[in-house]
């Protein structure tokens, strides 16, 4: 399998570039008879996009998804399942200068050195852009899991710099362009965001991903590990620098006695393993996070190579966002959704139907 596409059972290829005319995805591997729209799609790709709000980069698309193949009256056939979406906010020359350059801290280097060749306008494939597929591709995977499981897939941003939500609530994540559950600290956030935007410079984020409704019994329980295979996707998302299920790395300083979630028949205690036990699900809510470096295309100058090999100072110019971490959570959503319907399918593959079995414990 080539490395634009990922899964088993469900797969997603991904293809296009920021600049080129159009990106798109195959979905291949979709039960039929899911009902499916076009219309279905805008809005998840409406919260990813750009444009939407002052936070993000300013490039203004659309993002109309056309369905190519693999639905007949409105509703999957259970041939692959073609998404297109045209590229039509290009703005190619903000990208001269970096023709002859490397940004520091981009891929533009490293894609380089692995062919000899690279697209640079827009970061070519590197670009967060190719994302807006994935998204699409995870509407699909999050209507057959609600649909077939009762399984919802939510996410929200869990800290940017050094600020952490000071409450919790899940409408709020909605009603912000940061999808930051504390509404009252929302104006400190446009604050911060404007003066970083200011300053040309960028900063990291963490988005937190749960999914309520997983059933247990979902991952391959050596290679193909539920947790194995969410780190996998997760870290395929630009950006991403670290990933973590449940506790994450807060679990070096823990004990056994704290860490292990105690069990009755009413249920688990706590939730530290992030709702997976020896890479299967255990039935409680899956959570996982992830952490997105800073922005790599920034107004502060940074010093770099030229492709004639002489040193050289990067400035990026063009519409970039202060925190690419702000549009993340739709794409982890997304990611999240796509590994646990390849991991339902898988299950049903080879488990077929098996049921509850005796003792199941209420999550
Ligand atoms: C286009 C998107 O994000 C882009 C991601 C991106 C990058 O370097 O990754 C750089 C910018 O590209 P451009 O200079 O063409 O505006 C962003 O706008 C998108 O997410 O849809």
């Amino acid at each position: 399998m080539s490395s634009n596409a990922f899964g088993k059972l469900l797969t997603v290829t991904t293809f296009g570039e920021s600049h080129g005319p159009a990106i798109g995805c195959v979905v291949d591997g979709c039960p039929p008879g899911l009902t499916l729209d076009a219309e279905e799609f805008r809005h998840d790709l409406e919260r990813r996009a750009t444009g939407r709000s002052r936070y993000t980069s300013q490039r203004h698309e659309a993002d109309e998804v056309e369905i190519l193949s693999g639905v007949y009256e409105g509703r999957t056939t259970g041939t692959p399942i073609a998404l297109l979406i045209r590229n039509t906010n290009q703005r190619s020359k903000d990208y001269g200068d970096i023709v002859q350059t490397f940004r520091p801290g981009h891929a533009d280097y490293t894609y380089w050195q692995k062919y000899g060749i690279r697209d640079p306008r827009g970061g070519g494939r590197s670009s967060a852009r190719e994302t807006t597929m994935r998204v699409a591709a995870g509407v699909i995977a999050k209507k057959w899991l609600a649909e077939h499981h009762g399984v919802r897939v939510r996410g929200y941003m869990g800290q940017i710099g050094d600020i952490t939500p000071d409450a919790f609530d899940w409408d709020a994540v909605e009603q912000n362009p940061f999808f930051w559950p504390a509404a009252d600290q929302v104006p400190a956030l446009e604050t911060y965001i404007n003066a970083l935007r200011k300053s040309g410079d960028s900063v990291g984020a963490r988005v937190n991903v749960v999914a309520d409704g997983v059933p247990p019994g979902w991952g391959e329980p050596i290679y193909g590990k539920l947790d194995g295979e969410l780190a996998s996707a997760l870290m395929s998302i630009n950006a991403v620098k670290g990933v973590e299920i449940g506790d994450g790395f807060a679990a070096v300083s823990q004990h056994g006695s704290e860490h292990r979630d105690e069990m009755s028949l009413d249920g688990f205690a706590s939730n530290h393993a992030g709702g997976i036990l020896g890479g299967i699900s255990s039935g409680q809510p899956v959570t996982a996070s992830i952490v997105l470096k800073p922005t790599s295309s920034i107004l502060v100058p940074g010093h770099s190579v030229n492709l004639a090999g002489e040193p050289t100072e990067v400035v990026t110019k063009g519409r970039h966002d202060p925190c690419v971490g702000i549009r993340a959570t739709p794409i982890a959503e997304a990611m999240v959704a796509l590994v646990l319907m390849d991991q339902a399918l898988r299950h049903r593959a080879q488990c077929g139907d098996v049921g509850v079995v005796e003792p199941r414990i209420t999550s």
